[in-house]
């Protein structure tokens, strides 16, 4: 997108910075203390790009345990927008940053202010907020938003150490997703959508087994301690967040099968805020009226133990919600285009897009279930916020360039 940019480039770190407006088409970083790059976070807010047509980045918070399925959603949303998205060019190699023409989707763990050791001396976990830097966190996403580019420190999950930082540049939906995209009230003041993933206890247990016993090699015993260890700071800074989430996808055992905790089948609830801005929930059959729907007739094939759907309003946290619930899977995904049909407000671009969406990903974990259908679901209300916001600001005053 053509951006006006104003670079301020100093000449000492004293010294006032001279102002030079670059034109459309031109985007540039220029960072200059003394003839020297400036590689401070702190000190990089000297660009100020802000689109033609006055647009400023739309901020996406996404909350989340770790191992509960951010990953496979963020590939899901990035689909969603057309683009693979990957690693800055060039970069670190451990970088946790994945850019896509529409997307730059930034994991909160870089700003961890405690690396591994330093949580380990401290007796803290990376989820105490003690752990990490909010303050920074703030700055940097606000900046972005503003369309100032920023040096990101970067936490490197390989060696534990916090790495030299790297230039994230304004995108025009920027994902923050960690554990802590709502703790701040800073920081979630700058979210224009929030999203928490909510895994219940027996279902985490169940992915984690899966990943990290079978793909990892970690003992069933060093599974459950980690799971116990985090969970006091869990329940105490990452679940509390979920009551500020717009939408919260709440993953559950199945009731379909008495007694269940396997966590194969599982019962899947999109919980959709009411009254948010640019997001209208997603129905079936009859807005607001509470509906209890077993699909499984002549157009979709269920074996045991079967589909249910479920609609209705409720609340949440005190807040008004509309709730749509799957529960089971599908056997056969093309045939989603059924369920599809019956559902509203799912801001598709043409017929059978959920499907397609869904079929091309069948790969993804998650994808013969709720959990695939609702991360999709929510990708495409992500989609329609920020073209509503774009428009919104279409006809607004172009932006100047700030002094
Ligand atoms: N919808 C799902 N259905 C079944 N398993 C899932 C689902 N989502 C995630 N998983 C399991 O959880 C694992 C972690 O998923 P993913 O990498 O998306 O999570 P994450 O939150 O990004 O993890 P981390 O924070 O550890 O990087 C997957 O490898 C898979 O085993
Ligand atoms: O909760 C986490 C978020 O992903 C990680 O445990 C945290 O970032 C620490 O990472 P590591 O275990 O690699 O030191």
């Amino acid at each position: 997108m053509a951006a006006v940019c104003t670079v301020y480039t100093v000449q000492s770190l004293n010294s006032t910075p001279t102002k030079t407006h670059l034109g459309f088409h031109q985007k540039q970083v220029v960072f200059y203390s003394t003839g020297k790059r400036i590689s401070s976070s702190r000190r990089c807010s000297n660009i100020t790009c802000s689109a033609a047509d006055g647009t400023k980045t739309v901020v996406i918070g996404l909350a989340a345990d770790s191992g509960c399925g951010k990953s496979t959603f963020m590939r899901r949303l990035t689909s969603v927008f057309g683009g693979a998205a990957e690693p800055p060019k060039g970069g670190n190699p451990d970088s946790n940053t994945l850019i896509s023409d529409t997307t730059t989707v930034i994991c909160l763990d870089d700003y961890h202010s405690l690396d591994r050791t330093g949580r380990k001396q401290k007796g803290v976990t990376a989820l105490d907020p003690r752990a990490n830097d909010f303050d920074l966190m703030y700055e940097q996403v606000k900046a972005i938003k503003d369309g100032v580019a920023v040096e990101k420190p970067i936490y490197n999950h390989v060696t534990g150490l916090l790495d030299p930082p790297e230039l994230i540049k304004p995108p025009k939906i920027l994902v923050i997703e960690g554990l802590h995209p709502m703790y701040d009230e800073r920081v979630r003041d700058l979210l224009d959508f929030s999203i928490y993933l909510d895994i219940s206890n027996e279902v985490k247990f169940a992915w984690k087994i899966q990943r990290d016993m079978a793909e990892r090699g970690h003992s069933l015993e060093s599974i459950k301690a980690s799971i116990e260890a985090r969970k006091p700071d869990f329940d105490a800074y990452i679940d509390p967040q979920k009551q500020y989430a717009d939408a919260v996808i709440e993953v559950l055992p199945t009731q379909l099968i008495p007694g269940d905790n396997e966590g194969k089948v599982l019962r899947v609830r999109l919980i959709m805020k009411e009254g948010v801005k640019y997001f209208s929930p997603v129905y079936l059959f009859d807005e607001g009226s509470t509906i209890s729907w077993i699909p499984c007739g002549r157009k979709l094939t269920c074996s045991y133990p079967g589909i249910k759907f479920f609609y209705g309003p409720d609340a949440y946290f005190s807040h008004e919600v509309s709730v749509l619930e799957m529960d089971g899977q599908f056997d056969r995904l093309d045939e989603l285009i059924y369920v599809e049909s019956h559902l509203s407000n799912i801001s598709t671009k043409f017929y059978g897009e959920v499907t397609q969406q869904m079929l091309k990903h069948n790969d993804f974990p998650g994808s013969n279930n709720g959990t695939g259908l609702f991360q999709t679901i929510v990708g495409l209300k992500i989609r329609d916020l920020y073209e509503q916001i774009i428009s919104s600001r279409v006809g607004a005053p172009l932006e100047a360039t700030k002094a």
